[in-house]
């Protein structure tokens, strides 16, 4: 965590990865504050509703324009792309998103973006998004939610669709 912190507090861009209970949250909720410490402004979004409110409640105080998104494997790579658009033409900057410095993280073998035909938006993943090349990408592995050997082997198997734990 003290090396995402680091780069964090450099400026540089992040996607944070990694399975249920590796602290994801927590890492962008310490990422937030220590933004706000350094005296930045910082706009947090989710793509759903309960994780907002999970990440809320880990923040004392929230202020807009780096930006944090929590819950990346729903974000859909045409809403990033227009929101890197987006920021770009409001700034006037012809930097990726305008010079506006943006943390993404979430888990992809989690909710898979929602596809939206009415707006053009097949639903595709950003993990082919030529975007990524502008972020500093960390996958998380620790579990901590959980110290049980045999639930955190399950944890693990489950994400790679090999679960063979029988209660
Ligand atoms: N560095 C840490 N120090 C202490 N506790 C931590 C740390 N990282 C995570 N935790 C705790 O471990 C638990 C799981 O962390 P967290 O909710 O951030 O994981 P997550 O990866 O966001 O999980 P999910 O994908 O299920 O939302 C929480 O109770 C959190 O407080």
């Amino acid at each position: 965590m003290a090396s995402l912190l680091k780069k964090a507090e450099e400026g540089h861009n992040l996607l944070i990865t990694g399975p249920p209970g590796t602290g994801k949250t927590h890492v962008v909720a310490q990422i937030v504050e220590r933004l706000l410490i350094d005296g930045k402004q910082v706009a947090v979004t989710s793509t759903t509703g309960i994780s907002a409110t999970i990440l809320k409640s880990k923040l004392t105080s929230i202020a807009g324009p780096d930006a944090s998104n929590y819950e990346i494997s729903m974000l859909s790579c045409k809403l990033l792309h227009q929101i890197e658009h987006i920021f770009r033409r409001i700034r006037r900057v012809e930097k990726p998103f305008g010079g506006v410095q943006v943390v993404l993280a979430g888990d992809f073998l989690q909710l898979p973006p929602v596809p939206t035909p009415e707006y053009g938006d097949d639903g595709q993943s950003i993990t082919e998004s030529i975007l990524l090349q502008y972020f500093h990408c960390e996958q998380l592995s620790e579990i901590i939610r959980q110290s049980e050997p045999d639930l955190i082997q399950a944890i693990h198997e489950i994400a790679r669709y090999q679960c063979q734990l029988i209660v």
